[in-house]
């Protein structure tokens, strides 16, 4: 297996202990990043500390490694004519903001109005995954998994609304915690007809 960070697709070395090998470089930079920010990275308590954070960081952003339009390969068309709206609400997710690296905390909802067949539930939550788990502003979030499922499924309908807080505003900055951002992207049907929109609102529990 090829040493390939910054170009995940091409995989980790894995040492004997299992875990991931980091690089030298990554290692030298977080070091850098601790001595600037006033500490000693050659103290106990944080000799370990860069393979950790690097490591952290590859799970941060193991979306880059996958393709969230895979998850939606599967389809099932024996759903007893069902035509109607399927949501699957309070999704919670976390990202990374891509202005601060700060953590962005949230749920989803993410709805669609089927055609013909419907995906595993389980899959629309791994498409949000796939997108969160990557240096992300929430607009772009919202927009890549409600176009993901419009392309993939071709449902009548997708509506995506996230809401979220930002580390970036809670815990530095403005410094103003209990604010939550919320996005939405409505397609289709959710989009041009009023009463459909109202109703995925509704079963959201965001009023409508
Ligand atoms: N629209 C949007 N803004 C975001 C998101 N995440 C972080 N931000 C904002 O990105 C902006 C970056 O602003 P800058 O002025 O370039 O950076 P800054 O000086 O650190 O700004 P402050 O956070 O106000 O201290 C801030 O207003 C953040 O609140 C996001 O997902 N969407
Ligand atoms: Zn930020």
């Amino acid at each position: 297996m090829s040493c390939a960070h910054g170009d995940p697709d091409d995989g980790d070395l894995i040492g004997e202990d299992g875990k991931i090998v980091v690089p030298d470089d990554v290692a030298a930079a977080i070091r850098t990043l601790i001595a600037w920010a006033g500490d000693n990275p050659g103290r106990e308590g944080l000799i370990d500390t860069p393979q950790r954070v690097a490591r952290a960081w590859r799970e941060y952003c193991a979306g880059y490694a996958d393709d969230p339009a895979a998850h939606l390969s599967r389809v099932f068309e024996e759903v007893g004519g069902y035509d109607e709206i399927v949501l699957l609400k309070d999704i919670p997710f976390q990202s990374h903001c891509e202005h601060h690296m700060a953590p962005i905390i949230g749920r989803a909802h993410i709805a669609y109005l089927p055609r013909n067949h419907v995906v595993g539930i389980s899959k629309l939550a791994r498409v949000l995954h796939g997108f969160a788990r990557r240096l992300q502003v929430q607009e772009r979030l919202t927009a890549e998994v409600a176009d993901c499922i419009w392309q993939n499924l071709k449902p009548l309908g997708v509506g995506v609304v996230i809401e979220a807080t930002h580390g970036c505003m809670t815990s530095r900055g403005v410094s103003t915690p209990g604010v939550s951002m919320v996005t939405s992207r409505m397609m289709g049907v959710f989009r041009d007809d009023e009463r459909s929109r109202k109703e995925v609102l509704s079963l959201m529990g965001l009023g409508g």
